[in-house]
């Protein structure tokens, strides 16, 4: 539903965005993480047709994007946020912005969208007294009042309370669920560990890690075993069938094994002599998959 391919963006002499590709298909939210500056914003503008790339294409529902294509019509958009005219009330900017599809007023989606900006009577009262997070919460009624089939997000929980942040969380993922892809761009990483079915990371405009976020964290294959030697139960490991990967962390062996049960690795350890205290399954959290592949560049999620 949503396809980058081969996008680069440069500004000037800098390369914002190199040959990055990935894709979200129909009932995926896939979150898409990188340290400041990493290029997700500028990735976010080429996908709805904001900005052109300078290489590769965007395609949205199988049609390429640019300004003013019609495929953008299914599409909820919140980045930099719209010009909402401040001296209008809320419902009024909605209209206008509404006015901009040449569709007849209202949106199909508009009481769901405006229950979950939760704006109550502010809806009717002018955007110059709004605070950010009302200011935040109009964006998303706005990207979401036209029942979009798809959504491109870029940072949607800035300025949001923890009550709001969970209610567009479950808007977002119930919006899957029936179908929608979602792209969200968050350096909230506790937040799109509850939110994302998959992630896409991006360091110095390229990309480093993209695929389901359960096996990004270890998933089923992933154990953490206390044992009494682990320099010889690491080398044991390696050598033993369906271990793709080893690595000894604070004082346990991290073992990632497709297709082998726990008592296999105690099997093969025990075997060769090693004694094995515990097994245990080790997903890691988004935030040590997020410093890893990043090599730990400032996130200031991490906090
Ligand atoms: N219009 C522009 N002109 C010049 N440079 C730009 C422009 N937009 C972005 N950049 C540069 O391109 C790089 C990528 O920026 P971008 O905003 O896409 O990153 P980001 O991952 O969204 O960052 P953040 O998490 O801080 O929002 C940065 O170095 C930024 O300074």
């Amino acid at each position: 539903m949503i396809s980058a391919d081969g996008l680069s963006k440069r500004y000037g002499r800098r390369e914002a965005v190199s040959g990055l590709g990935f894709a979200v298909e129909a009932g995926q939210v896939c979150a898409l993480l990188g340290p400041n500056g990493a290029g997700k914003t500028s990735t976010m503008r080429m996908l709805v047709g904001l900005s052109r790339p300078d290489a590769g294409t965007a395609r949205i529902l199988d049609e390429p994007v640019g300004l003013g294509a019609r495929v953008l019509r299914r599409v909820g958009v919140l980045i930099d946020g719209p010009a909402f005219v401040p001296h209008m009330s809320g419902m009024a900017n909605l209209k206008l912005l509404w006015a901009a599809t040449g569709r007849a007023w209202p949106p199909p989606a508009l009481d769901d969208a405006l229950d979950l900006a939760g704006l109550g009577a502010a809806v009717g009262r002018k955007v110059k007294g709004y605070s950010t997070g009302m200011k935040q919460r109009l964006m998303l009624a706005q990207a979401l009042m036209r029942a979009p089939d798809v959504l491109i997000l870029d940072e949607p929980a800035n300025g949001l309370d923890p009550a709001e942040v969970r209610a567009l969380r479950e808007r977002l993922a119930e919006l899957a669920r029936s179908g929608a892809a979602v792209l969200v761009s968050s350096h909230q990483l506790a937040e799109v560990q509850q939110l994302a079915t998959h992630i896409v990371v991006m360091n110095h405009g390229r990309l480093v890690a993209s695929g389901p976020l359960d096996e990004l964290l270890g998933g089923e294959d992933a154990h953490r075993v206390e044992v009494d030697d682990t320099a010889r139960a690491a080398a044991v490991l390696r050598e033993t069938r369906s271990v793709t990967a080893v690595t000894v962390q604070d004082g346990a062996v991290l073992v990632t094994a497709p297709g082998l049960a726990p008592d296999g690795l105690v099997q093969a350890l025990v075997g060769a002599g090693v004694g094995v205290l515990s097994v245990n399954r080790a997903s890691r959290t988004l935030e040590e998959v997020f410093l890893t592949v990043t090599d730990g560049e400032d996130e200031h999620a991490a906090r």
